[in-house]
């Protein structure tokens, strides 16, 4: 290793460490300068932030100014308005307690007149007491009597009343004189001579009496009277038709076959009676319930006083028929494209003595629009022919028929009872059901002991007159019994030459007046007690046989045209209508006598 270092060398080598020095030294000042430029940066950031929190502490002052100046112009607002209410509630107050001082003066007042009124009562000999009392009990004795009174009145009214509706007996003759209309002063060859004809000659001059004037020329005029059960003049709407017809439908469910019929000429207002009139002009579409006849509102209260009834109680069913040229046609019958056709039926008497239509369809109800519906649709089938009177005149008998059927414990009570009184009776207590004129209308049964066998319109001792249903031989708990309606709609009961007919025209009036000649003859033989009743001369009387005479109720609603043209149809109604009406006369006469024998 050599031992000597020159000179060079050793500058070279401090030359070297200061170097190296510098080099550090420059790192370091770099490396500050950093420093120095990252704090730069900071202090401008805290300086930026500074300012910004300066801005904003500006800004929030800005708004506490304004919240302040907002708040106290609210702040005044309210003042005026606690000051005004104020000042109201003041004055209220003021009229509060000079009313409150009212009140009390006016309750002394009044307490004091209480103290002297009740000093009054309480004073034995205060004279205006005793003579308000001497009144009170005066009063009180006189009202006691009134309604002691009051209380025979009605007993002795409802005694009356039973006792008349027992009289009315099962056959009644209602008549409605329609209001003069337009075709009435149509002029025709046959018709009554000049202005006269279209004079109203008939009136309803009592609830119960109807007049016709009889004009003849060269003859003193002449007043004719006829009473009814009820006489309805022009004025009296539908409504009030019904009103008089509604009972009878309490005594369908009751357990009586129940029959309407419309009697009357052409034109004399029978289908207006029964349907309703505009189903003449379209007779699709419902009717305005007050221009509805007996037949919906029969129906409509019909379903109304069953849905009184138990449940399922009741079934309806519909049939309409009609009488064509001495034919029964079913309405309801259908072809085999399901169009109604009218097709022809037979009418048989069952072995009962029941009337009945085999093959007859029965279509199942539950409401009135049903029933409108399905007789909207049908009544195009009804036979018509415009005549000289008016366009819609119906050349036959309509008969609507509603059979009810019921399962309800009041009918199997009422059959368990009948059947007691049939056997009652079958023993020889009660001889007079096997009189001729019994055997008639109730020949011996078929069914069982079981079974009830009452006859429709036939009982000889008042008993309704369900009948069973033609089902298969059933015990009698679980037999449906029957009741009928017959909604009958006649056809004119005019004379021939009055409708201006001839050839087949002619055949069906002179029809119409046979069948409707056997009906007259059947009330005369019900009237006049004849052993044999003439059912079967026509298919009319036959059909209806179940609902005219025994126990059936039966209304005749005659219906007159109130001018003299019309005057001899007119007659010949009213006096189909006493003939029928002579029915319960003489059964009223029959009971008169029975009392007084007794
Ligand atoms: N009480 C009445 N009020 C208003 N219009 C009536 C009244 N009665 C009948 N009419 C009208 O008289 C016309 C004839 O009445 P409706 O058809 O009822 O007679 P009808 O006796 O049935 O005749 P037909 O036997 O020929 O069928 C109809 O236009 C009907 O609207």
């Amino acid at each position: 290793m050599p031992l000597f270092i020159n000179r060079d060398q050793i500058v070279a080598h401090q030359v070297h460490l200061l170097e190296h020095k510098l080099r550090n030294k420059e790192e370091r000042i770099l490396e500050l300068e950093t420093e120095n430029a990252i704090l730069h940066l900071r202090l401008a950031e805290c300086a930026g932030r500074l300012r910004r929190e300066h801005e904003g502490d500006k800004k929030a002052e800005d708004h506490h100014q304004l919240q302040r100046k907002i708040f106290q112009t609210s702040l005044v607002k309210l003042h005026t308005q606690v000051q005004a209410v104020k000042q109201v509630l003041s004055e209220v107050f003021a009229v509060y307690v000079s009313s409150a001082s009212e009140l009390e003066e006016q309750s002394k007042q009044l307490l004091q007149k209480v103290k002297q009124a009740s000093s009054h009562l309480n004073d034995p000999n205060g004279e205006e007491l005793l003579n308000l009392q001497a009144r009170v009990a005066a009063l009180e004795r006189s009202l006691e009597e009134e309604r002691e009174r009051c209380r025979g009145e009605k007993q002795k009214r409802k005694e009356i009343h039973n006792a008349l509706v027992e009289l009315r007996g099962n056959i009644r003759v209602h008549c409605r004189v329609r209001p003069v209309l337009h075709f009435d002063h149509l002029q025709t060859s046959t018709c009554g001579s000049g202005s006269a004809s279209t004079e109203p000659v008939i009136h309803a001059i009592s609830d119960d009496t109807v007049s016709v004037t009889c004009l003849k020329t060269g003859m003193p005029v002449q007043q004719k009277m006829f009473e009814f059960e009820r006489v309805h003049g022009p004025e009296d709407s539908q409504e009030v038709i019904f009103k008089e017809v509604k009972c009878l439908l309490t005594s369908l469910l009751d357990g009586y076959n129940v029959c309407i019929m419309a009697y009357g000429q052409t034109g004399s207002g029978k289908t207006h009676t029964m349907m309703g009139s505009q189903s003449l002009k379209a007779k699709s579409g419902m009717l305005q319930e007050s221009q509805e006849g007996i037949i919906p509102k029969a129906a409509a209260e019909l379903f109304r006083l069953i849905s009184e009834k138990p449940a399922e109680s009741h079934t309806v069913e519909l049939s309409v028929m009609e009488v064509y040229n001495n034919e029964v046609y079913d309405l309801l019958a259908r072809d085999e494209q399901g169009n109604a056709v009218g097709q022809r039926r037979d009418v048989v008497t069952t072995s009962s003595g029941a009337s009945q239509v085999p093959n007859l369809t029965y279509e199942p109800v539950c409401n009135t629009s049903e029933i409108m519906q399905i007789l909207s649709g049908v009544l195009k089938l009804r036979a018509q022919c415009p005549t000289l009177i008016h366009a819609d005149s119906s050349r036959s008998h309509l008969v609507v028929s509603l059979t009810i059927s019921t399962k309800s414990p009041d009918a199997l009570a009422l059959a368990h009872s009948l059947q007691r009184a049939k056997k009652d009776m079958k023993s020889s207590t009660c001889k007079q059901w096997w009189s001729p004129r019994c055997r008639r209308a109730n020949p011996p049964s078929r069914h069982s002991a079981d079974e009830l066998t009452v006859s429709p319109a036939s009982s000889p001792c008042s008993s309704p007159a369900l009948s069973p249903c033609p089902s298969p031989r059933n015990s009698i708990s679980v037999i449906p019994f029957r009741t009928k309606l017959q909604l009958v709609d006649l056809a004119g009961s005019e004379c021939v030459g009055m409708t201006g007919l001839s050839g087949a025209a002619l055949w069906e009036v002179s029809c119409i007046n046979r069948s409707l000649s056997a009906l007259s003859d059947v009330l005369g033989a019900l009237a006049e007690q004849r052993p044999h009743v003439p059912y079967r001369n026509s298919k009319l009387t036959h059909l209806l046989q179940d609902t005219i005479g025994g126990d059936s109720k039966l209304l005749v609603m005659l219906c007159v045209s109130p001018t003299h043209r019309f005057i001899t149809e007119s007659l010949q109604s009213l006096a189909f209508g006493t003939r029928a009406r002579q029915v319960q006369k003489e059964r009223l006469q029959r009971k008169t006598n029975t009392h007084k024998v007794i």
